[in-house]
């Protein structure tokens, strides 16, 4: 049997075969966090338009100062100086500023100034565009937005901003065992947990979810919804029925509809994962186990979502911990490894949870995660792993 596709095959076959269409719309800049923008963005305005105070202070002419300091005793404010404080525009017949502790105002009229031997032309004042001068780049296409960033659009007078439409990623969940949270839980029934894991990893990944009822194992049903979803979302997760079962179909149904690019994948938990295009949209049949959703959203969907937004994958901090206990992997698949991590003395320690026949829940508290390489399957205790964090450092 030839060995099955790599995540790395799968990605680069689907994005050789995909033209993807990101939408975009323009939002105001206060609404922009975390959004990409399409363009690079340019200031619109300089500040100062013309000039300001760089400190609370009196403006004075400075070529009044040429031969040292003058006799002040008779200066009329208003005409010979003003007041101006820090970011204050003031008249044009200033040019410079004395600090304000270094003036006095004699009850008899006039000033006096202490501690100050020379006035220059724009001694502390900051000139026209010093703090944005209209033309500078503020922020490249492309790059993420943080509350920094939309400061200084709004600093640049940028109001609205072109952004790409988050993706709109449909998740249908199937299984006629089924039920949504809230539901009493009978036999044989399973809550579905699956949409409230992929409506959240979608809103942390930038993408907008629209997450679809339940829908049951009959084909007619599979059809409709997919169809929908098809219309309303620029990428469809088809949840469930991906194996071998007796209900399992939607894999087929993918592959009447457009055109099956994968059907099982050298990665697990999940490898009967079907990858699809169906009218230039991606269409993932993501198997039903919820690791293996959470497997297939990590490496897969997110890889698709960042695509769409024009960003790269974000790197997540990993840390090198020691082994304490084997790993047995089959050598063929790349497998999603749910690890313990905690701080000793010598350094930080790992091992697997249970992967078969472990508690999922257990699983899903995971505070870190290790991917075995093809060709290795087992690991060693005393070994040294990378593992990648799903915690900040403070928690272990
Ligand atoms: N005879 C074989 N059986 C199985 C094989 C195989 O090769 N031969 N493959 C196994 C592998 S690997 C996987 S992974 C699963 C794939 O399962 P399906 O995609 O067909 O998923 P279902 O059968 O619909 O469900 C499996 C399991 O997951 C639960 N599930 C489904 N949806 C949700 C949801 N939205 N929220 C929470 N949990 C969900 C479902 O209730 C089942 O318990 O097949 C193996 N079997
Ligand atoms: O991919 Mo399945 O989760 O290997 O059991």
């Amino acid at each position: 049997m030839s060995p099955l596709p790599t995540r790395a095959h799968v990605l680069e076959t689907l994005f050789q075969h995909w033209a993807p269409i990101a939408r975009s719309e323009t939002i105001p800049t206060i609404q922009a966090l975390g959004r990409v923008p399409v363009q690079d963005l340019y200031a619109q305005v300089s500040i100062p338009v013309v000039r300001a105070a760089a400190m609370d202070g009196v403006a004075v002419a400075s070529s009044r100062f040429c031969a040292g300091i003058p006799d002040m005793s008779h200066w009329k404010v208003g005409e010979d100086f003003c007041r101006a404080d820090t970011g204050d525009d003031f008249d044009d017949r200033f040019d410079a500023v004395i600090p304000i502790e270094q003036v006095e105002f004699p009850p008899e009229g006039g000033l006096r100034l202490h501690d100050i031997s020379s006035v220059q032309p724009g001694d502390r004042v900051r000139p026209c565009g010093s703090t944005i001068r209209e033309g500078q780049l503020l922020v490249p296409k492309h790059r993420q937005l943080r509350p920094f960033d939309l400061a200084s659009l709004a600093m640049g007078g940028i109001d609205q901003v072109e952004v790409f439409a988050k993706p709109k990623v449909a998740f249908l969940p199937t299984g006629s065992e089924l039920i949504p949270l809230g539901a009493a839980v009978k036999r044989g029934c399973n809550i579905d947990s699956n949409s409230i894991l992929a409506y959240n990893l979608l809103r942390e990944m930038g993408a907008e979810p629209l997450c679809y009822p339940i829908v049951p194992d009959r084909p007619e049903n599979v059809a409709a919804a997919l169809d929908r979803a098809l219309e309303e979302a620029d990428v469809v997760l088809l949840n469930g029925g991906s194996s071998k079962g007796e209900e399992d179909f939607n894999a087929r149904l993918l592959e009447e509809r457009g055109s099956a690019l994968f059907h099982w994948v050298a990665a697990a938990p999940g490898k009967p994962m079907c990858v699809a295009l169906i009218g230039n949209k991606p269409v993932i049949n993501l198997p039903g186990p919820p690791l293996a959703v959470l497997y297939g959203m990590d490496w897969c969907i997110r890889a698709i979502v960042h695509r769409l937004l024009h960003t790269p994958l974000p790197r997540r901090q990993t840390v090198p911990a020691t082994l304490t206990e084997p790993i047995q992997a089959p050598s063929d698949m790349e497998i999603l490894c749910m690890m313990e991590l905690w701080h000793t003395p010598s350094g930080y320690q790992t091992k697997q949870k249970p992967w078969r026949g472990g508690s999922v829940a257990d699983a899903l508290g995971a505070g870190a995660i290790f991917i075995t390489e093809l060709g290795r399957g087992s690991y060693q205790p005393g070994e040294t792993l990378e593992v990648t964090l799903l915690r900040g450092l403070e928690d272990f």
